[in-house]
C-alpha cells in the first residue's frame, strides 16, 4: 500500500490535432511527493506543466491517469490544494491585509476577527509587506502584488501549494528579492509546494527535488534530480558549495543535449539522480559554452 503524501499514477493528456486526428502532448507521467517536500518541475516549453499543476489543482482533467492526495482520488479543485499563477489574482477593490483575511476567513470560518487578523498580519509580515497592508492592488508594483498573493497561499496552509511560474512576470532583481521571501517563509512553514519554473538557479535555491520532463509530444518526467544541499539556502552563498556547480551543470545538460531523447525508468517512474555524488561523464570544452549559453536562455 502506498504511503506517499500524493500519489501521480499515469497521467496523460491528448487533445485533437486539429486535422482529424489526436496530439498526445504528454504521456504515462508517475511521480510521488512527500509531506513537506519543495519539488520544482523544468522542461521545455509546451511540454505540458501547466497541465500538469492544473490536473494536480483540480482545474483540468487528464485524458487518463489520476492524482490521489492523502489516500483520496483528486476530482476538482479544493481548498486543501492552493495556486499561484504568475498573474497575481488578488481582490482589486480589497486592501494588501484584506486580500489575505479574505482566504484566512475562508479557510477558517471559525476563528475570531482578532485570530484572523493576527494570523493575516504574520504573513503579510513574512513577505516584508508590513508597511503596505492598508494599500490597494492598484498601489502595488507587481513584485508586492505577487508577494501578497504568496503570502496569501501560504497563509492558507493548504495541504499542497502550487505555483505556477509565480516570478515569471518579475524583472530579475524583483524577482531575487521575492525569491529570498519564499525561501523564508518556506522555512518557517516547510509546505509541500509542487512549482514550475523556468529558471535553472531558482530550482536549485529553492527545491529538495527537480523533476525534469522530455519534450514534447509524448512528454514524460524522465529524471528526479535531488538537490543535495543544506537548509537554509541563502541566494548569496549557494553557489559555494561544490554541489551546486555539478547539479546546475547537470540540469543545463539535461535541457540542451538530452532533453529530446531522455525517457524514464521502465515501470514509468523518474530515475533518480543525485549529482553531488554520481560519476557524471565529464562534457568537453564546447559543450559547456553552449551549456552556459542556454543556461542564460533558460534564466531569461
Ligand atoms: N485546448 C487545447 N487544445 C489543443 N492543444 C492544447 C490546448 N491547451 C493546451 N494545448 C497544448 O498542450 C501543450 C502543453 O501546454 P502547457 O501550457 O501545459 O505547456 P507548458 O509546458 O506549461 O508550456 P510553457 O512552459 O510554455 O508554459 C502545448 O503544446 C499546448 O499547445
Amino acid at each position: 500500500m502506498s504511503k506517499s503524501f500524493l500519489e501521480v499514477d499515469g497521467l496523460s493528456k491528448v487533445y485533437p490535432d486539429g486535422q482529424g486526428g489526436e496530439l498526445t502532448v504528454f504521456e504515462d507521467i508517475r511521480f510521488a511527493l512527500q509531506k513537506g517536500e519543495f519539488v520544482c518541475i523544468i522542461g521545455h516549453s509546451g511540454c505540458g506543466k501547466s497541465t500538469i499543476l492544473n490536473v494536480l489543482a483540480g482545474l483540468d482533467e487528464a485524458s487518463t491517469g489520476n492524482v490521489v492526495m492523502n489516500g483520496k482520488e483528486v476530482k476538482g479543485p479544493g481548498l486543501e490544494r492552493g495556486v499561484v499563477f504568475q498573474n497575481y489574482s488578488l481582490l482589486p477593490w480589497k486592501t494588501a491585509l484584506n486580500n489575505i483575511i479574505f482566504g484566512v476567513k475562508a479557510r477558517w470560518p471559525s476563528w475570531s476577527k482578532e485570530k484572523v487578523r493576527e494570523h493575516s498580519e504574520r504573513y503579510l509580515k513574512m513577505v516584508g509587506l508590513d508597511h503596505a497592508m492598508d494599500r490597494k492592488p492598484s498601489q502595488l508594483s507587481g513584485g508586492m502584488r505577487q508577494r501578497v498573493s504568496i503570502a496569501r497561499a501560504f497563509a492558507t496552509q493548504p495541504e499542497l501549494l502550487l505555483l505556477d511560474e509565480p516570478f515569471g512576470a518579475l524583472d530579475a532583481l524583483t524577482r531575487g528579492v521575492i525569491q529570498d521571501e519564499l525561501v523564508k517563509i518556506w522555512e518557517e512553514t516547510r509546505q509541500t509546494v509542487f512549482m514550475i519554473t523556468h529558471d535553472v538557479d531558482e530550482a536549485i535555491l529553492l527545491s529538495d527535488r527537480i523533476f525534469l520532463m522530455s519534450n514534447g509530444p509524448n512528454a514524460r518526467i524522465a529524471e528526479s534530480v535531488k538537490v543535495n544541499l543544506p537548509h537554509p539556502r541563502s541566494r548569496a552563498t549557494i553557489f559555494q558549495n561544490p554541489a551546486h556547480q555539478k547539479i546546475r551543470h547537470y540540469l543545463v545538460d539535461f535541457l540542451v543535449n538530452r532533453s529530446g531523447s531522455a525517457l524514464p525508468e521502465k515501470d514509468g517512474s523518474p530515475r533518480v539522480v543525485d549529482p553531488s555524488t554520481d560519476e557524471l561523464t565529464p562534457d568537453p570544452a564546447p559543450a559547456e559554452t553552449k551549456t552556459e549559453t542556454t543556461a542564460r536562455a533558460v534564466n531569461a
